[in-house]
């Protein structure tokens, strides 16, 4: 059962999320041949010990498929891309210019179609990547790529990691919450052209990596106060807190380098996650002024950072098989595309509830929690309501 305190608003007056849109790339990696055809695209198949290890870790990964805009052609004839370290953050930079903002307006697109009102309406935007560096920055590409208005208040999210999606709710909640009549468009949008390289044996934490990560944006429109007979309300935005992980600072690391991004992923952060997130989500209920008995009375959106680390926030909730599905089935389909991983998911409870035609959009219950985590490490952990939706009436 869940119960509100005293103090709890519970239905409108707050940020809500009224629109999500998401996109991939159409080049399509199965993971069931991923290891043969990145040893080979790497001119690596003579390490035959080092690409048995990668099939265990694919296999062990719970994912199907993954997106990606490099084709075999541009790979086999870029071979600093390929080899595990070189001078290559040109080209990298060059391509994530042109993919990353590209992906975002497709996924906004969605997003905005969905809202069902115009792109001149939009007031604000947050636009989120791990993908680059650059100024001026994808916001700036994006106003033109959709033809916001030039008064569009702008905000660059830069190497949030995959607490991102999470960080940029939480800014468009203040956002919109703080200024009368806002429409936040928020963009999350990931590429692996930072980060692709062959492999090495002295390099596990990235062959993890090559093994986990893909290609996707997902969007959102964000604003308070919904318009009646126009805006519907997906998920209201209750709470938003951000907490570091004490002692935690190096085990997710990268770095913008000449090779590209580099990166360290120790295998404890399963484990320093799962150790964690209770008392987190304890804190944000608190913060919400809700009482929950049990956590499977919850809708939970967790980013599929991994396999290890959803198996360890079900096992140490107690939450039951299916709580996860919607995280479980974005990773199957994706891998963990960082940033919008998070929103994917969202997207995916969203479409799962309708089908199945529950009452709301987080299958059906009320109150859910979104918990997103990245580099720090940061976790962002966000209390949303679902209202009821139309369909169910
Ligand atoms: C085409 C792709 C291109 C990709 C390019 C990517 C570009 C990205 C660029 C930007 C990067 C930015 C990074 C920032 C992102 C931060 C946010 C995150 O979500 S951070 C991401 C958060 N996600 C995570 O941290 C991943 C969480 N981990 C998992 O989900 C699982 O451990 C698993 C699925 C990887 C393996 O399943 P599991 O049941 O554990 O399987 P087993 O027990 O059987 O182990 C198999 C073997 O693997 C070993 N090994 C495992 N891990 C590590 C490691 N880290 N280290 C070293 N080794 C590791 C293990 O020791 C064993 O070896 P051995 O004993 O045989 O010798």
């Amino acid at each position: 059962m869940v119960s509100l305190a005293s103090h709890v608003r519970g239905s409108g007056g707050q940020a809500s999320v009224m629109g999500i849109g998401t996109a991939v790339p159409t080049h399509v990696l199965q993971q069931s041949s991923f290891a043969g055809y990145y040893f080979e695209i790497s001119n690596s198949a003579h390490m035959v010990d080092l690409q048995a290890k990668f099939e265990k870790i694919c296999e062990k990964s719970s994912i199907e498929r993954r997106h990606f805009h490099m084709s075999d052609e541009f790979l086999r004839s870029n071979p600093s891309i390929t080899a595990h370290q070189s001078p290559s953050l040109d080209l990298r930079q060059k391509l994530a210019s042109d993919t990353v903002p590209r992906l975002g307006a497709e996924a906004a697109v969605g997003a905005i179609a969905d809202w069902g009102r115009q792109a001149s309406e939009i007031t604000h935007l947050v636009f989120c990547t791990t993908s680059s560096g650059c100024m001026p920055g994808f916001d700036l590409k994006l106003v033109n790529l959709l033809g916001l208005p030039v008064s569009t208040k702008r905000y660059m999210l830069y190497q949030t990691g995959c607490q991102g999606g999470g960080a940029s709710l939480r800014l468009a909640k203040d956002l919109a919450e703080n200024s009368a009549g806002a429409r936040v468009l928020v963009v999350c949008s990931e590429v692996i052209t930072m980060g692709f390289r062959g492999p090495s044996a002295s390099d596990m934490g990235n062959l993890v990596g090559q093994a986990l990560f893909g290609e996707a944006a997902a969007a959102l429109i964000v604003g308070d106060g919904p318009l009646a007979g126009v805006e519907r309300p997906l998920f209201e935005v209750v709470t938003a807190s951000q907490h570091i992980i004490p002692g935690t600072e190096e085990v997710v690391v990268a770095n913008i380098r000449e090779v590209g991004i580099t990166y360290t992923l120790h295998p404890d952060v399963p484990v320093h996650i799962s150790s964690n997130v209770e008392e987190l989500v304890k804190k944000a209920l608190l913060d919400g002024g809700i009482v929950v008995e049990e956590w499977n009375d919850l809708f939970w959106l967790v980013h599929p950072g991994g396999r290890a680390i959803l198996d360890g926030v079900e096992t140490v909730l107690g939450l039951n098989k299916d709580k996860l599905d919607a995280s479980r089935e974005v990773m199957r389909q994706n891998g963990n595309t960082m940033s919008s991983c998070v929103i994917l998911a969202m997207d995916e409870m969203r479409r799962r509830s309708k089908e199945r035609q529950l009452p709301t959009a987080g299958e059906g219950l009320e109150w859910g929690l979104l918990v997103a985590f990245g580099p720090g490490l940061s976790v962002e952990t966000i209390l949303l309501r679902a209202p009821p939706t139309l369909h169910a009436a």
